[in-house]
């Protein structure tokens, strides 16, 4: 692989593990961050929820309690209905929770005033049934002097508050309490008193501490569920609020939380809810171990939430258990669009990273590529290429300068190493040319050797046959010459030969010619294209001119140095071989010594001649 792909492998593996673990952390962070909002909202919620629970519950106790000591001190008297009512708009129009306000009196008979819990028009009524109206329930807008006004609707034959559940409780507790849930008994055509209703009750006694009824003060759960729903539309969640038999009071949800008609009022637990959700809200708070207070967190369907739980206990009156359901999505969607920009920001920078490592691994690995480049063509022994290598690269730079020289000085190295085995080939040539002169050369005579005029003689005789010219072989030997040896000595025996060696090279001066020493005091001269006649001639001048030399030798009849000579010639047509020819020279040599010496003889034709 290329350093260029290394580098963008490298880094870009790098930025992106980077990118990922920064995202990543970011999730985590964001996920922790939604989860802390979470707990801090269903915190907040809680305690709104809580205060306003408090709040809506403490209500009937304040109101009760006021109407009971005013009763006590003598303030309002439920023996004067009309002031009495009056009284309690008054008490209504201050205290906007406060759905019934009511008395009934030791008779039976009931006074009211109450704001509807339904509808539109939530303007205050007057509710009574007298005796004097024959116990008939009715119902009546307010006129503007804060009395009966229109009669909306008269009905409930024989009512008798007596048998009211807020009545029978205060009765049977003798203090204030709480009563049950029960249903309105309101005969209103609007429907709008077609609801549920909680509140206190207590006996009231006058100042001379005589029973003179039972006031009752009234909190529709109606209102309690809107509220609800009010303070849950903000959080996405749910909150309700139930009986500790698990009946629902109030919900946020528009499930309805009883069942309501003409003949039967029916509660509705938690578990028979029609909102999955509240069903399993409900099975979870069962398996709680603490069902008085906690949270968890929990999966429900595709969605978790922060389910939060607190009981509340009404004093004098039932414990409420009071639940809320955030869920996640509500605080994770603002994370996750937050999560989706950085991760379009961090694909972002991972592009432009990409882009720029690509960059920087081009910018890096240019010159190294130019260098890589130069240093091949270095080692296949280009020395002229000097490419421009550029870059602020300080050790690159120092790479090329170093590689410049280098190849400088191996540039220079090699042509000097050329020029030295040049000079050593030329003197090799020179001293293996010395050496086949030498070798080809004989010491003493300076004429070539035996082994040279074997080769010339052969490749003479190919070359003579070939043109169909003639060749001719003198064989030469000193006369008497031991005894010169041992008359003069050695040394004067060697230059005895030197001078018939000097005689042969005067006569052997055509290129074609060779005279060779050839063992001993024996020599022989090669004649290329010498016919026989010419060869005689030759070998006639050869002898002579030695005898002329007149090398004083006393043991040789002729009193000087002599040589004797056989001739042998190669015709053309004649077959024989280079050793026959020199046997046939050498015959014709030992026949010139046995003829008498210092003579020329030939063998095809003994010539003799001295
Ligand atoms: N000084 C000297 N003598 C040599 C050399 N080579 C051979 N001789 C001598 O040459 C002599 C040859 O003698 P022989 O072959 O017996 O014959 P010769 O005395 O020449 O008599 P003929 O050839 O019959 O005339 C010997 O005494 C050799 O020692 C050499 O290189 N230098």
């Amino acid at each position: 692989m290329t350093l260029k792909r290394y580098i963008i492998l490298l880094l870009g593996s790098g930025l992106l593990l980077l990118v990922a673990i920064q995202w990543w952390l970011t999730y985590q962070a964001a996920e922790a961050m939604s989860l802390r909002l979470q707990t801090r909202l269903a915190e907040e919620v809680s305690s709104q929820v809580n205060d306003k629970v408090r709040q809506f519950f403490d209500v009937p106790r304040q109101v009760v309690s006021l109407n009971v000591a005013q009763v006590r001190q003598g303030v309002i008297d439920p023996r004067d209905p009309e002031a009495l009512v009056r009284n309690f708009l008054l008490q209504l129009e201050q205290q906007p929770l406060l759905t019934f306000l009511s008395t009934g009196t030791p008779e039976g008979e009931y006074f009211a005033a109450s704001r509807p819990p339904l509808g539109e028009d939530r303007s205050l009524r007057i509710l009574q049934a007298s005796i004097a109206n024959h116990r008939v329930m009715s119902l009546y807008r307010v006129d503007e002097r804060n009395r009966p006004g229109q009669l909306i609707d008269a009905g409930n034959d024989n009512y008798d508050a007596r048998l009211r559940p807020w009545f029978v409780t205060a009765q049977m507790m003798g203090r204030m309490s709480w009563y049950p849930v029960y249903r309105y008994a309101i005969n209103d055509p609007a429907d709008d008193y077609s609801a549920m209703g909680l509140g206190m009750s207590a006996p009231l006694y006058g100042a001379d501490d005589q029973f003179v009824g039972v006031i009752t003060a009234d909190v529709s759960i109606v209102q309690l569920s809107r509220w609800l729903a009010e303070v849950m539309e903000r959080s996405g969640g749910v909150a309700f609020i139930t009986e500790p038999d698990g009946k629902l009071l109030a919900n946020s949800t528009p499930d309805p939380v009883y069942f309501l008609s003409r003949d039967e009022t029916r509660r509705i637990s938690l578990w028979e809810s029609d909102s999955p959700l509240l069903r399993e809200l409900g099975e979870l708070l069962e398996r709680q171990a603490d069902p008085e207070q906690g949270r968890i967190l929990h999966q429900i369907g595709n969605e978790r939430y922060l389910v939060d739980w607190v009981s509340y206990s009404l004093r004098d009156g039932p414990t409420l258990r009071i639940v809320q359901a955030i869920p996640q999505s509500q605080f994770m969607a603002p994370m996750l669009d937050l999560l989706r920009q950085l991760l379009l920001v961090a694909a972002g920078i991972l592009l432009l990273g990409m882009i720029l490592i690509t960059l920087i691994s081009i910018w890096v690995t240019r010159p190294l590529v130019a260098l890589s480049r130069w240093a091949s063509r270095l080692g296949r022994g280009d020395w002229t290429y000097r490419p421009d290598i550029r870059t602020p690269v300080q050790e690159v730079s120092r790479l090329s300068q170093a590689l410049g020289q280098m190849a400088h000085h191996m540039e220079r190295q090699t042509q000097d190493l050329e020029r030295l085995v040049a000079t050593r080939t030329r003197e090799l040539e020179q001293a293996n040319q010395e050496l086949s002169r030498l070798s080809r050369t004989d010491a003493l005579t300076g004429l070539a050797n035996r082994r040279s005029l074997d080769e010339v003689l052969a490749r003479e005789w190919g070359r003579t046959r070939r043109f169909a010219q003639p060749l001719s072989l003198l064989m030469l030997d000193i006369d008497w010459f031991k005894a010169y040896n041992d008359q003069h000595g050695h040394p004067a025996g060697d230059h005895c030969m030197q001078v018939l060696a000097d005689v042969l090279r005067q006569h052997t001066q055509r290129a074609t010619d060779l005279a060779a020493r050839y063992g001993g005091e024996e020599f022989a001269v090669v004649c290329s294209g010498l016919d026989h006649a010419r060869a005689l001639g030759l070998a006639e001048e050869i002898r002579g001119m030695l005898e002329q030399r007149a090398l004083p030798h006393e043991s040789s009849p002729l009193g000087v140095i002599t040589v004797s000579i056989g001739v042998a010639t190669l015709n053309m047509g004649d077959t024989r071989s280079p050793g026959q020819l020199i046997e046939a020279a050498d015959l014709a040599l030992y026949r010139a010594k046995a003829s008498g010496r210092n003579r020329v003889v030939s063998v095809e034709n003994t010539h003799v001649a001295h």
